[in-house]
């Protein structure tokens, strides 16, 4: 530890588990777009929790919301119904798509595909699953067997068994038609690759992926774990291609910063599953049902699709006028943005972040993806693409 470290980074790095790499600064305080270090340092926050501040740090409407519940009730399991998590459910059911009007409640991405792979597998009597290579669908086994990049399987060998698992292409129609059989469940799609590089898919593969599940009996599930909650310029990517899948997991950014998740469903898909099939205990704790409605209100009340749309092509725009040698593509939707260079993009997060005091995130090695809050200005949007084009030459 240098003599510069504070206490805080001292006592994590001594007693965290450590299996994530640790940056050496302590965050202590978050707004809108911007956080603080200890130091009382700003940095435009381009990562948002891996795309969770989608309505900015700490918005005023949740953190009331917090508050309040936090003085009324905290702790409801799922078999005593509760006032606010009969609010949410309503809140969330009036954005997702036409149909899908059931909901499983959780904590993070992770468990909703957990969920989506029990659902998918009880609606269909099947056990077959078609998944997508660059895809990422989460880190426990059951997920990891959906999640394509071996570095993050291997570790564990055998314990993760994807044996049932067909992985295709992202985006090959053919690879997908000859892998969609009578044996498959569900195909985990997710409409934009986040974390294997922001790839959005074309219109044409999802709606293939659409007509050839219902043609063979199977779902279609799409992951709008990191697409949901406007990120893409949508409420859901979904609405971008006009395809309505049998499922959806969520997660991320869908109560404000609180941890959530959710596996939306159709009642078809609902009702295959025996009673007491799946459960948990935190899911839907009046704490994240207080939180996801007064976020998913504010994302309707401040029209932040639109602004994701408007802002990510601005932002795509001045990226794109970049003249450097080192960019390859410049990719994404909405304000879910990835810059592909041609050499490893670590060392540039990095200059971004201790020289400019611009947080960024990879997504493959040689990606920089850009993840911010919705929120964010065009005044930030431009200092960020300055500070990239300088860290760049
Ligand atoms: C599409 C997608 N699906 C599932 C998950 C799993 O969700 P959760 O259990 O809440 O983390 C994530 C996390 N995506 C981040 C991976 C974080 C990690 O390294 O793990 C990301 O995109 O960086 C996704 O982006």
């Amino acid at each position: 530890m240098t003599s510069t470290q504070s206490k805080w980074l001292e006592a994590e790095l001594k007693f965290d588990s450590r299996v994530v790499g640790k940056h050496e600064v302590v965050m202590t305080r978050g707004q809108g777009s911007v956080v603080w270090d200890e130091s009382g340092r700003s940095y435009i926050d381009c990562v948002a929790g891996y795309g969770v501040a989608n309505i900015g740090h700490c918005h005023p409407d949740v953190v009331k919301a917090i508050k309040d519940q936090a003085e009324r009730l905290l702790v409801m399991p799922q078999s005593l119904p509760n006032d606010k998590r009969a609010e949410f459910l309503s809140e969330l059911v009036g954005v997702t798509p036409a149909g899908m009007d059931r909901v499983f409640l959780c904590n993070s991405g992770t468990e909703a595909m957990e969920a989506a792979k029990k659902f998918a597998i009880t609606a269909t009597g099947r056990k077959r699953f078609v998944s997508m290579k660059r895809g990422f669908s989460g880190r426990s086994l059951g997920a990891l067997a959906f999640t394509w990049e071996p570095k993050y399987r291997e570790p564990f060998g055998e314990a993760v068994d994807n044996r049932n698992v067909d992985f295709v292409t992202y985006g090959n129609i053919e690879e997908l038609r000859a892998a969609i059989t009578d044996e498959t469940a569900a195909v985990i799609l997710e409409p934009v690759q986040g974390e294997g590089g922001v790839r959005p898919a074309s219109p044409e593969f999802i709606q293939e992926a659409r007509r050839l599940t219902q043609e063979k009996g199977a779902l279609l599930i799409l992951d709008e774990i990191q697409t949901g909650f406007c990120r893409t310029g949508k409420m859901f990517a979904a609405e971008h291609y006009g395809v309505v899948p049998d499922g959806m997991t969520l997660a991320k950014a869908m109560a404000g910063g609180v941890p959530i998740g959710a596996f939306v469903m159709t009642e078809e898909v609902a009702d295959r599953m025996p009673a007491g099939g799946h459960g948990g205990t935190f899911g839907g704790n009046p704490l994240a049902m207080a939180a996801g409605v007064a976020a998913i209100r504010a994302m309707k009340r401040e029209g932040m699709a639109e602004q994701a749309r408007e802002k990510g092509a601005y932002f795509m725009e001045k990226l794109r006028a970049i003249q450097s040698p080192k960019i390859r593509e410049v990719r994404g939707l909405g304000l879910m943005i990835g810059v592909e260079l041609k050499e490893k993009s670590a060392p540039y997060i990095h200059a971004l972040e201790h020289e400019e005091g611009v947080l960024t995130l990879q997504a493959t090695p040689l990606v920089v993806r850009f993840l911010p809050p919705v929120t964010i200005s065009r005044e930030q949007i431009d200092t960020v693409v300055a500070a990239f084009e300088r860290v760049l030459n």
